[in-house]
């Protein structure tokens, strides 16, 4: 069975960039886990393919019983990752994507999904907020906020907490070490 793959690096840095184009080239190879929800199933969706939904009561029993990798509520909901739906992934025989940040990462580190760990960091913060600025969809207030959380993430990835980190300087080149790292174990 594949090991899991925790993706992480700052806000901007361009995760999503890469991940696209990854599934791109191999649209059957990986995959993400299946989020649970306490938030009501809208017109559509399907349980277990959208999202776990769940009650609130199950969602807390969860918690407790130490299930999730990360959780969080919004809005009034929960949502969560559980270290189940990242293990249903690999047992559909597809490599386990995951999108989290530094707190997400330390959580993994606590379970038994052994997984991999990819950090992707900016050439430098004056970059990073020129691309956050160049995308568009951020305030000026929340632009702020994700350099401050840069800082920490780039501090954490100086500790030695990651497997490999790819500085994504010239997109093409490092789109070749993602691939690379993601593609062998
Ligand atoms: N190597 C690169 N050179 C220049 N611009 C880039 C490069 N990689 C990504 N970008 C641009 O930087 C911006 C941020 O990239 P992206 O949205 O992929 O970041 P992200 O890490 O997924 O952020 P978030 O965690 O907020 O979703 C985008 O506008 C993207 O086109």
């Amino acid at each position: 069975m594949s090991r899991p793959i925790v993706i992480s690096g700052p806000s901007g840095t361009g995760k999503s960039t890469l991940l696209k184009r990854l599934f791109a080239e191999y649209p059957d190879k990986f995959g993400f886990s299946v989020s649970n929800t306490t938030r009501k199933p809208r017109a559509g969706e399907v349980d277990g393919k959208d999202y776990h939904f769940s009650t609130i009561e199950e969602f807390k029993q969860a918690i407790e019983d130490k299930k999730f990798i990360e959780w969080a509520q919004f809005s009034g909901n929960y949502y969560g990752t559980t270290i189940k739906a990242v293990k249903d992934v690999s047992e559909q025989g597809k490599v386990c994507l995951l999108d989290i940040d530094m707190q997400g990462v330390k959580s993994v580190k606590g379970t038994d999904l052994n997984a991999r760990y990819l950090f992707l960091s900016p050439p430098s913060i004056e970059t990073l907020r020129q691309r956050l600025e160049g995308r568009g969809t951020e305030t000026q207030d929340s632009i702020e906020k994700r350099i401050s959380a840069a800082s920490a993430e780039l501090d954490y990835a100086k500790t030695g907490a990651h497997d490999k980190i790819i500085v994504n300087d010239d997109l093409e080149k490092a789109y070749v070490e993602f691939k690379d790292f993601i593609l062998n174990e």
